[in-house]
C-alpha cells in the first residue's frame, strides 16, 4: 500500500538530454592559488562530479602580478583571485571523457596551459565517493595527480550545510506541480534528515557543521531506478528512461486498492481507492508479456515504485529520530516534477502531513562541494580554500543569484558567491 495515485503531474526534468552538466558560482580566492588544482571530484556508483575554481583572469601575467586584491585576515595579507565555481558531471563508465575534461581545461593545474613547470608529485585533487579508492591509480597514470580521499559522508553533510546556509532560495518544496522556496533560518536549521538518492541511498541524521551519523540507507535508489528502467525499456540514456516516464501512466500496470475491492475504497484503513495497492501488480494478473505494455507505462511506474519507497523509508526514518524535516539530494531526482511530486506525496501521507520533503537546487553536487570545501581542512602549505557562509547574495557588493529563479535550476546556472583562502 502507499499514498494515493493521485492525478499525473506534468512537469519538465532539467537538464534532461544532457549528460555534462556545467554551471557555476561565481566567487573570489585568495592565497597562494599556484600549486593545487582547485578541483575537487566525488566519483559515485553512476556519475563523477566536478567542482572546480576558475579565476576570472587565470594564468595572465596580470593575475600573477597585480589583479589579486590584498586581503588581511590579522596574520598577513593574502591576494584574491576573482572568480567562479564551476559544476560539471560525467558518467562514471565513462570516467576517461572526464579525465580527459580535465586535461583538455587543465584544471588539475590551476587551469594553466603555459605553466612550465610539470605537474608536481605532490599535485593533488580532493575526492570523494567510491571512485576516488577504484580511479585512484588511473588519475596518477593520466593526470599525474594523486586523489585525496574524503570521507563521503562527511562531504555530504558539509556540501548540504554549505548550500542551505549559504545559497539563498536553495531549498524547496514540490507538491501538485508548485514549488515553493523555504526561507531557512540559519538559527533553526538542525537537526535535519538528509536523504541522498544516488545509486543508492544514505539518510543521514544531521546536527550541526560536521555532526551527524549516517542512520539509515537502502539500496532502492537511482541506479535501481536507471538499471532496471534501461533492462524492461530498453532506453539508451537516463534522461530518456525519465522523459519516458513523463509520458506514461502507471495506473496500466499498478493494482490499485479500487481494483481489488471492486470499485470501492478500504476507508476503514484510510485507503482510498486510487491508492496503488501493488506496484507492477497488475502484470501478474493479466496474460500479457513485457512487449505488451507500452514503455513509457513501465518508466513511470518504476519512477512511482522508486520514489514511493524512498518517500516511506524516509518518513519512517525521519519518525524514528524525530525529525520534521528532510532534505532530498542526489542526481536521482534531476529537478524531474514528477519524481519530486511523488516523494512529497509519500512523505505527506506517511506523516499525516506533520513531515515535509525539501528539495535542493544543487541536489547532485553535495558530495563534491563537500570535497571543494575540505582543501579548508587540509591547508597545503600556508594555502586553505574557504567557500563563506553567509548569504551570498546580501554579502557580495553587486552579488545576484544569476540562476533562473523561481524556475528550474539550468545547465548554465550560474551563482555568485565568494570564495577565498586564508
Ligand atoms: N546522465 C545520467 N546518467 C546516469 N544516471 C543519471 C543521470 N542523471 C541522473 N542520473 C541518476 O542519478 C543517479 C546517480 O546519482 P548521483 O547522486 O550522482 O549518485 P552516485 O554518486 O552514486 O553516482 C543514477 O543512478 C541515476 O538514477
Ligand atoms: C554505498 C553508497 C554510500 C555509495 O554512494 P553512491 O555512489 O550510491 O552515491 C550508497 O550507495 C548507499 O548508501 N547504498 C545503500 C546501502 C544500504 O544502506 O543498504
Amino acid at each position: 500500500m502507499g499514498p494515493s495515485d493521485g492525478d499525473k503531474v506534468e512537469g519538465s526534468s532539467s537538464g534532461a538530454g544532457e549528460d555534462l552538466r556545467e554551471c557555476e558560482i561565481e566567487g573570489k580566492m585568495e592565497g597562494s592559488v599556484d600549486q593545487i588544482s582547485h578541483l575537487a571530484l566525488d566519483i559515485g556508483g553512476s556519475l563523477v562530479k566536478l567542482v572546480y575554481f576558475k579565476g576570472n583572469n587565470n594564468c595572465s601575467d596580470d593575475d600573477k602580478k597585480g589583479e589579486r586584491i590584498g586581503f588581511s585576515n590579522g596574520s598577513g595579507t593574502y591576494p584574491i583571485l576573482d572568480g567562479r565555481l564551476h559544476f560539471a558531471k560525467f558518467e562514471t563508465s565513462k570516467i576517461n571523457e572526464c579525465i580527459d575534461f580535465i586535461y583538455s581545461r587543465q584544471l588539475h593545474r590551476g587551469g594553466c596551459w603555459h605553466h612550465e613547470a610539470p605537474v608536481s608529485e605532490n599535485t593533488i585533487i580532493k575526492a570523494t565517493g567510491g571512485g576516488a579508492y577504484k580511479f585512484a591509480d588511473l588519475f596518477k597514470e593520466k593526470l599525474g595527480v594523486g586523489l585525496d580521499k574524503e570521507d563521503e559522508m562527511d562531504c555530504l553533510v558539509a556540501g548540504a550545510n554549505f548550500l542551505l546556509k549559504a545559497v539563498h532560495h536553495e531549498a524547496f518544496t514540490y507538491m501538485d506541480g508548485q514549488k515553493e522556496f523555504v526561507q531557512i533560518d540559519h538559527n533553526d536549521l538542525y537537526p535535519y534528515l538528509l536523504v541522498n538518492i544516488g545509486s543508492g541511498v544514505s539518510m543521514i541524521k544531521v546536527d550541526g557543521d560536521g555532526k551527524f551519523e549516517r542512520v539509515s540507507g537502502t539500496s532502492v535508489g537511482g541506479g535501481t531506478f536507471w538499471g532496471l528502467g534501461r533492462l524492461l525499456t530498453k532506453c539508451k540514456s537516463f534522461d530518456e528512461l525519465l522523459e519516458l516516464s513523463h509520458r506514461g501512466n502507471n495506473r496500466v500496470i499498478d493494482m490499485l486498492v479500487g481494483e481489488i475491492y471492486g470499485g470501492m475504497e478500504y476507508a476503514k484503513i484510510g485507503l482510498s481507492s486510487t491508492t496503488i495497492a501493488s506496484s507492477f501488480g497488475k502484470a501478474i494478473s493479466e496474460n500479457k508479456e513485457l512487449e505488451d505494455y507500452r514503455p513509457e507505462d513501465v518508466a513511470r511506474s518504476l519512477l512511482r515504485l522508486i520514489s514511493n519507497n524512498i518517500g516511506q523509508i524516509s518518513y519512517l526514518t525521519a519518525l524514528r529520530f524525530g525529525l520534521k524535516r528532510i532534505f532530498f539530494g542526489g542526481f536521482f531526482i534531476r529537478g524531474h516534477a514528477y519524481t519530486m511530486d511523488t516523494i512529497s506525496v509519500a512523505v505527506h501521507f506517511w506523516s499525516k502531513g506533520e513531515a515535509k520533503a525539501m528539495f535542493l537546487r544543487h541536489e547532485g553536487f553535495l558530495g563534491a562541494l563537500g570535497a571543494f570545501m575540505s582543501y579548508e581542512k587540509h591547508g597545503l602549505d600556508d594555502l586553505m580554500l574557504r567557500l563563506e557562509r553567509f548569504p551570498i547574495s546580501e554579502t557580495y557588493s553587486g552579488g545576484k543569484i544569476h540562476s533562473p529563479l523561481p524556475g528550474d535550476f539550468n545547465d548554465h546556472e550560474s551563482i555568485e558567491c565568494r570564495v577565498y583562502a586564508t
